[in-house]
């Protein structure tokens, strides 16, 4: 049996450089992107993480252009999200892998049920419990589940803790959506994912075209819904397995894909 070779990096830079020049010419486009690993570096305190001044510099421009909208699909609560882009009150954002959603000044209300609460509650003391027994580690409390943050563990440490929290939250709970992030192991009792959110902000804008950008394997749920036969685009940012149809190395990467993008899609006809 003979393999198909992989496209060489020339060839795929080729590719991408003409999947956004269809895209920059789409009559309504979406840019969705994610946000830690995507537009801003890793920090080890999460409200330090800041837009790489590039990316930032052309999101402002593409969101002046007509009939182009951004938008940030986060793992993080809205409430960190809307710090961590410095967003406006008219920004699209999506916080908490899916669950949370502004459309500009309308806001969602969450609607937890009794067990949930409950849930919540619980989950929150066994994952408090197991934080406090373990420096280096933190807890990050959202609307609907909580991360526990071991990047300043080493590697064999990390992966005890990420045992240690699986091992708590099923004392609590076996029907927890759980998502392995960088650095980070979040249990929560809602199920949506960025897909959910995509498909919530492509009927928002109208799109014609979307393009979805994310580096974490729960960006997969985002790459999973784009319509690539329909001039969408999906980015992976950095290593490993992914859906999406093209790569970046980094957030650099990202913030000339970003730069480039803007100015075709400013000076289209
Ligand atoms: O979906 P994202 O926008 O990529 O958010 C994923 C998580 O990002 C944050 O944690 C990550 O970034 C921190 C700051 O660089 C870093 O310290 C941490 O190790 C990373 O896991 C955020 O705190 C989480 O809530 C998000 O789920």
């Amino acid at each position: 049996m003979t393999e198909t070779p992989l496209p060489t990096p020339t060839e795929s830079a080729i590719a991408l450089a003409a999947a956004l020049k269809q895209f920059a010419a789409a009559d309504r486009v979406l840019l969705a992107l994610d946000f830690d690993g995507t537009l801003a570096p890793f920090v080890d305190k999460p409200k330090s993480a800041r837009a790489l001044p590039e990316s930032k510099a052309a999101l402002e421009k593409l969101e002046r252009t007509p009939d182009t909208w951004v938008a940030y699909v986060s793992g993080r609560p809205l409430s960190s999200l809307e710090i961590v882009t410095e967003a406006d009150e008219d920004a699209l954002l999506i916080g908490s892998h899916g669950v949370e959603v502004r459309f500009g000044r309308d806001g969602v209300s969450l609607d937890l049920s009794d067990e949930e609460r409950s849930t919540l509650t619980r989950l929150g003391e066994v994952l408090q419990q197991l934080v406090d027994s373990v420096p280096g580690t933190r807890l990050e409390v959202k609307p609907v589940g909580f991360g526990v943050h071991y990047r300043l563990l080493e590697e064999t440490d990390g992966a005890d803790v990420v045992r240690r929290a699986y091992e708590a939250a099923a004392t609590v709970s076996d029907s927890l959506t759980i998502r392995d992030g960088k650095d980070i192991i979040e249990f929560s009792v809602r199920g949506a994912d960025k897909g959910d959110g995509i498909e919530r902000l492509r009927e928002y804008t109208a799109a014609n075209a979307v393009l979805f950008a994310g580096d974490d394997v729960t960006d997969e749920d985002g790459f999973r819904v784009l319509r690539v036969e329909s001039g969408d685009i999906g980015i992976k940012v950095g290593d490993g397995e992914t859906l999406a149809q093209f790569r970046l190395a980094d957030e650099k990467a990202v913030a000339a894909m970003l730069t480039l993008l803007a100015e075709a899609r400013a000076s289209r006809a």
